[in-house]
């Protein structure tokens, strides 16, 4: 479980977060939504300590992460995995050494005990025969299951995803945002992933965190979503009337 207190972060004079709070359970996955420049990336930012935030508490299982310093953090960030916008592997590296990545920088495995985890591990996204390849030598979605490998290499509590369909077709985006659900449940991580993907929310969100001009203005169900009065997140998710009628 992930709880973040009163989180607050200025940039300058420029306040981005204004006292977030929320909490993420195990097992679940959670889908920040906004729109541009509404402090998403910010927040995720501050949660994994890529940003320090000005006030307020980000507790994994009860941890604060705030109050710890570099070294302390350590083993919370052995825990976090992290699938990046556009896959980010090593271009230079294989999909095994990719994969491996994390296990050969954290660990004191055996090579033997690392190859079986990278396998299964690419096994569990559906990738067979691709160890020996290099990232230009796969499709998008491909990549995206080979970063999704990468995120669950070192069996993560807690699973940040940023924007996991940019750039694949709906088809694709479905196929990866089960499996990001699938995971979730099978090996009870706290997900939170962040989006634009209005189709990804309702299908998977199991709780969804409206963001607005700092504050979160809403939270809910992906199924309280089609019966909200709210109106700025009835505008942001229903901007397209087409999509609107879909969800009817
Ligand atoms: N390092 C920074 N320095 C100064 N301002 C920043 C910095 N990072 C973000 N901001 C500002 O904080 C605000 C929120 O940005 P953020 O990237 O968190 O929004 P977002 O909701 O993720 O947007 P998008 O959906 O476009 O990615 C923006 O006004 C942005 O300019």
């Amino acid at each position: 479980m992930i709880e973040i207190k009163e989180i607050r972060k200025s940039f300058d004079d420029k306040e981005v977060l204004k006292g977030i709070s929320a909490t993420f359970m195990s097992g679940s996955c959670n889908m920040i939504i906004g729109g541009s420049g509404s402090g998403k990336t910010t927040l995720i930012k501050c949660m994994v300590g890529l940003h320090e935030v000005d006030s307020g508490e980000v507790l994994y299982d009860d941890r604060d992460f705030t109050k710890l310093n570099f070294e302390d953090r350590i083993p919370i960030r052995k825990e976090i995995g992290m699938l990046f916008q556009g896959s980010a592997l090593f271009d230079s590296l294989t999909v095994q050494d990719n994969v491996m990545f994390a296990l050969n920088m954290f660990t004191e495995m055996e090579h033997s005990e690392k190859l079986d985890r990278v396998n299964f591990c690419l096994n569990r996204v559906n990738l067979e025969n691709v160890n020996k390849k290099f990232p230009a030598e796969l499709s998008g979605g491909m990549k995206k299951r080979v970063g999704i490998a990468r995120a669950i290499a070192m069996n993560p509590k807690y699973l940040y995803c940023d924007e996991p369909n940019s750039g694949l077709d709906p088809k694709t985006s479905i196929v990866i945002d089960n499996l990001i659900q699938e995971i979730t449940d099978e090996f009870k991580i706290t997900t939170i992933v962040n989006t634009h993907d209005m189709n990804s929310v309702m299908e998977i969100g199991d709780n969804v965190v409206f963001l607005h001009q700092g504050q979160k203005w809403w939270e809910g169900s992906n199924k309280d979503i089609k019966h909200t009065d709210n109106t700025e997140l009835n505008d942001f998710v229903f901007a397209s009337k087409h999509f609107k009628e879909m969800q009817k």
